[in-house]
């Protein structure tokens, strides 16, 4: 269908979704599946961040990044690899983000019959939405059975004092910029930050990272340090326990102030201090709900504080995992569940039932696209620290199997797998290396399908991939528990 008329209106659907990001796309593609008219709600681009300012952009600069480091590694190679065309680079990022035009997300909404207005949503009590069109215009809208929040996360920004006159970089600055600043200072030590330092720092910037923890503090601990140790050897400068407390801009130079008194300069500053809801504009409190608050949800993608259950949140705005593949598995089960409550259809909220997103606690598979790539599925042992659950851990150095000889010399790398005792089951799994992003599903399939070791022992890695890394593992907790025996001293009957 096409475009919907933008003037005074009013419209009834089925659904509506508020936010045409990948989550919001894939909300709106299978409520429209399940026989439902539905509309969907865009202010910017239809695909959002990720298409835009976030996933494609980004990948696309550190994939060259990436496969130069890989390139180096190999012997008879290594020779013929240049420094990166940067121009080059930053061209094939414009194409990956479609030159900031969402024709083709239009054209694909069409073909799946979802209307589209393009302006602001906003809630204006239960079951309905106004939007605020480009135009001056307002289109009232009525939900005969769901409206969907899936209004994703901007970047989060702390009170530092100087930051709002300082025109800092965001994620958008960082993964659009058509030039590279000579010197960036990067604020954050999460996974905006590690990519974006490994991103820059290759394409010329000299990178300072200001980081009051650790890096990526989610992830096991020696992800981080392995991290650590490959931006270094790239150039850039980690200040752990780095705290900013003043910045301000002169002309082109940014100047910060570190708490301990250390004075900074950059050409651009990056603050990759995490995410806010997007709902501080979204009419909440026209349903009773508080602006600018994360939207919590129950495993159907239902708002809890909502009791009448038309009110669904769907992506990064409910808080439950904040990556693309996640939001788009909510927006698939959540899809389906406003297809079954609306059709008088039953409703499969048990544990992976068909319209629950029972993966959001169990089994979320992220990559870090830095040199090395870190992988991890499931459960860390942060989580389990002091969970009481029983939990072995199990670990092997990468380097050690003939795949990641074959893949680079001099291959750094580690695994771990954290084995539930109880069930006898991978209830995690991190690999930090070369090439290991491409491991990962294998990790989540283990750890979603709750796979028993024995059983794991028959699936058989291909030699000599870095995939036999997972038998090496099983060994390792095989060997652990069934020490080997001496074998039997052969002495000849006495004649
Ligand atoms: C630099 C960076 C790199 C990332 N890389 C990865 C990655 O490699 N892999 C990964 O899985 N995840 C990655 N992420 C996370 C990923 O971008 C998000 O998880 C994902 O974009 C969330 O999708 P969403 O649809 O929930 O929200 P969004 O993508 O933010 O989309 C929300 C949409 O809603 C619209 N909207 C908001 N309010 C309104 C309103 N009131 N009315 C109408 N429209 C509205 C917005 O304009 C936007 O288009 C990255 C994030 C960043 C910042
Ligand atoms: N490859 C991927 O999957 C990918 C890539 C980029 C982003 N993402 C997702 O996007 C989301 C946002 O990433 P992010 O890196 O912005 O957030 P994050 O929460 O991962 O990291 C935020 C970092 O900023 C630090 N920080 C917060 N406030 C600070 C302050 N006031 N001063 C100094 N440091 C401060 C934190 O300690 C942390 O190191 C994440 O959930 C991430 O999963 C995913």
């Amino acid at each position: 269908m096409s475009e919907a008329a933008t003037h005074e209106a009013t419209r009834t659907y089925d659904v509506i979704v508020i936010g045409a990001g990948p989550v919001g796309e894939n909300v709106a593609d299978r409520t429209s599946a399940a026989g439902l008219s539905t509309v969907i709600i865009e202010r910017e681009l239809l695909g959002g961040e990720c298409s835009f300012w976030a996933c494609e952009p980004s990948k696309a600069l550190l994939r060259p990044v990436i496969a130069r480091a890989d390139a180096r590694r190999v012997p008879g190679l290594r020779q013929a690899v240049g420094p990166l065309d940067v121009p080059a680079v930053l061209a094939h990022r414009d194409d990956l983000a479609n030159h900031w035009h969402d024709e083709d997300q239009v054209g694909w909404l069409n073909s799946v019959d979802v209307d589209l207005i393009r302006g602001h949503g906003r809630l204006d009590g239960p079951r309905q939405v106004t939007v605020h069109t480009p135009d001056g215009g307002t289109v009232r809208l009525t939900a005969r059975h769901a409206v969907a929040v899936c209004t994703g996360t901007s970047a989060a920004l702390p009170d530092t004092p100087g930051l709002d006159l300082a025109r800092p970089w965001t994620s958008r600055e960082a993964t659009s910029a058509g030039e590279v600043p000579g010197r960036l200072v990067i604020v954050g030590g999460g996974v905006v930050a590690v990519e974006m330092a490994a991103a820059w720092q290759a394409l010329g910037s000299q990178v300072t990272m200001l980081v009051r923890g650790e890096l990526l503090s989610k992830m096991e601990p020696f992800a981080g340090e392995l991290v650590a140790d490959g931006l270094r050897e790239a150039g850039v400068d980690i200040r752990f326990g780095a705290t900013v407390a003043t910045v301000h801009r002169e002309g082109r130079e940014a100047r910060m102030t570190l708490a301990d008194g250390t004075q900074l300069a950059a050409d651009e500053i990056l603050y990759a201090t995490g995410r806010s809801p997007r709902t501080g504009d979204v009419g909440l409190d026209t349903v009773g709900l508080a602006p600018g608050d994360w939207l919590t949800v129950d495993d159907t993608g239902q708002v809890t504080a909502i009791a009448e259950g038309w009110l669904y949140a769907a992506g990064d705005v409910n808080h439950r995992a904040l990556l693309t593949h996640q939001g788009k598995y909510q927006a698939r089960m959540i899809g389906a569940a406003i297809g079954a409550r609306a059709n008088g259809e039953p409703v499969d909220d048990t544990r992976w039932g068909a319209h629950v997103s029972t993966a959001d606690h169990t089994a979320v598979p992220q990559v870090v696209f830095t040199d090395p790539e870190v992988a991890s599925v499931g459960l860390t042992t942060r989580d389990v620290a002091d969970s009481g659950r029983r939990i072995e851990v199990v670990d092997y150095d990468i380097a050690r199997v003939a795949g990641a000889h074959q893949f680079a010399e001099g291959y750094r790398g580690q695994a771990r797998l954290l084995i539930d005792l109880d069930r006898g089951t991978v209830a995690g799994a991190t690999f930090v290396g070369p090439g290991v992003g491409e491991l990962l599903y294998s990790a989540t399939v283990a750890v979603t399908g709750e796979v028993p070791l024995e059983r794991l022992w028959h699936a058989v890695p291909a030699f000599p991939t870095i995939s036999e890394v997972w038998l090496r593992l099983l060994e390792t907790y095989r060997d652990r528990h069934q020490p080997r025996r001496k074998p039997a001293t052969h002495s000849s009957p006495k004649e």
